[in-house]
């Protein structure tokens, strides 16, 4: 493989009259964490999407580890954590994962291990026996992880993937991905938490579907002279609406 795992290049989409991207470049290397950080409605899911290959972009090439998108093979490879669960939920948590990781050909020597891994990482170990019916919003948002990580994969793709989880366990799965980094893995996460953002390597700051200012959280807070992530997007934004009302 190339040395990067996602490359997007002048990505542009539109649902009828409405730009959702517009012209979206992203280059997401080898063992690094890249946050697109932006409010409701920005894009990410639609940019994510895109990646996946789920959805035809109308301008543009993404290539995932050496593959033009769409193509299912490389997409059965990516851990992905949509934003909205999609588990059985007549299934108990761990028939889900091991109805998953059998559909993500998981050995089945294997399998056992990896939901253990899997569950102990979010904290679902002595759940796993429950049906999911009977699961709180933010449990379902944690099998959903446990989930995407069931095939080691190297790409994690992760929509909104700690809504609604609480912050120790939060913490926790943050320290889980930077281990996964350390391996040469990488994770593209949406969020819209600015604490997340500034634990990424790299940061794309999306709104109206327009990249309005990308690089580390370092060179973003220099870049436009703030001690924090919410600042630079605030400012970002204030420059952005100013630019939109010059035209
Ligand atoms: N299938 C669709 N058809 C029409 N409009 C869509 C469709 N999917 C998304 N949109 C619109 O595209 C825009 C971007 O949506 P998207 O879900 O990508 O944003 P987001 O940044 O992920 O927001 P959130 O943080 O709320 O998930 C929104 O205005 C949304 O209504």
């Amino acid at each position: 493989m190339g040395t990067n795992f996602i490359t997007a290049q002048q990505v542009s989409k539109s649902f009828g009259t409405k730009h959702v991207l517009t012209d979206i470049d992203l280059t997401l290397p080898a063992g690094t964490i890249y946050g697109l950080i932006g409010p409701s409605g920005a894009g990410k899911t639609t940019l994510v999407k895109s990646i996946m290959g789920m959805e035809k972009v109308d301008h543009g090439t993404v290539t995932v580890m050496d593959a033009v998108m769409p193509n299912r093979q490389v997409m059965a490879k990516i851990g992905y954590m949509a934003q909205s669960d999609a588990l059985y939920e007549t299934l108990t948590a761990r028939e889900n994962l091991t109805f998953f990781g059998q559909l993500m050909s998981v050995a089945p020597k294997q399998l056992k291990q990896t939901i253990a891994y899997a569950a102990n990482l979010v904290n679902l170990t002595k759940d796993l026996d429950l049906r999911v019916s009977d699961y709180s919003g933010g449990m379902k948002r944690r099998l959903s992880l446990a989930i995407a990580l069931i095939q080691n994969p190297n790409l994690l793709i992760l929509d909104e993937p700690t809504v609604g989880i609480d912050p120790e366990l939060r913490q926790q799965i943050w320290e889980e991905l930077n281990n996964l980094k350390a391996t040469g893995k990488s994770i593209l996460i949406t969020t819209h938490v600015m604490d997340e953002a500034e634990r990424c390597d790299y940061l794309m700051l999306i709104r109206r579907g327009i990249a309005l200012a990308q690089g580390t959280p370092a060179e973003l807070k220099a870049k436009y002279q703030v001690d924090s992530i919410e600042q630079v997007f605030l400012k970002a934004g204030r420059l952005q609406d100013a630019d939109h009302s010059n035209r």
